[in-house]
């Protein structure tokens, strides 16, 4: 699969690990930036992977942030994407099988490259279980003004 990534400058590190991740799985990743450690605003690349995902140019995608935070709430903001963050395997398998997650967002500075091959890995293999979980992620909408 082809799958765009950013990060913010705290993530990058961290990113460019991700893409590595994705490679052994034989994924393609696309570089939305950033491209060094230079500091720069974690909404201003959320946003470049989640309009792709809202127009549909992609199925899924990663965010990396310092703490996966800022990134994942940037992300949600966008219609269609269901961004999780992941710091563990499990936590990122049970994002795609129960919440059909497609954005995977990494706490940078808190994972390992050990992990972090762990987790993509666990996320790209899940598959969504459908069931009572189709039925919640349909009432993830915005509230009505009612
Ligand atoms: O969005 C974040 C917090 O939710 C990220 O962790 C940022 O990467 C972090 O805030 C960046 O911090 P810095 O002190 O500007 O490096």
């Amino acid at each position: 699969m082809i799958i765009p990534i950013a990060s913010d400058h705290a993530g990058f590190e961290a990113k460019e690990l991700a893409k590595k991740a994705l490679e052994k799985l034989g994924h393609e990743p696309v570089d939305y930036g950033t491209h060094d450690k230079n500091s720069v605003d974690y909404p201003d690349f959320a946003k470049l992977v989640a309009t792709a995902i809202t127009d549909g140019e992609y199925a899924c995608g990663i965010l990396v942030c310092g703490s996966g935070q800022g990134m994942c709430m940037t992300a949600n903001k966008f219609p269609q994407v269901r961004a999780a963050l992941a710091w563990s395997p499990e936590i990122a398998s049970l994002a795609a099988q129960h919440n059909k997650a497609n954005i995977l967002c990494l706490p940078g500075r808190f994972v390992s490259e050990e992990e972090i091959n762990a987790i993509v890995e666990a996320w790209m293999s899940a598959e969504f279980e459908g069931g009572r979980h189709l039925n919640r992620i349909s009432k993830i909408t915005p509230p009505t003004s009612e």
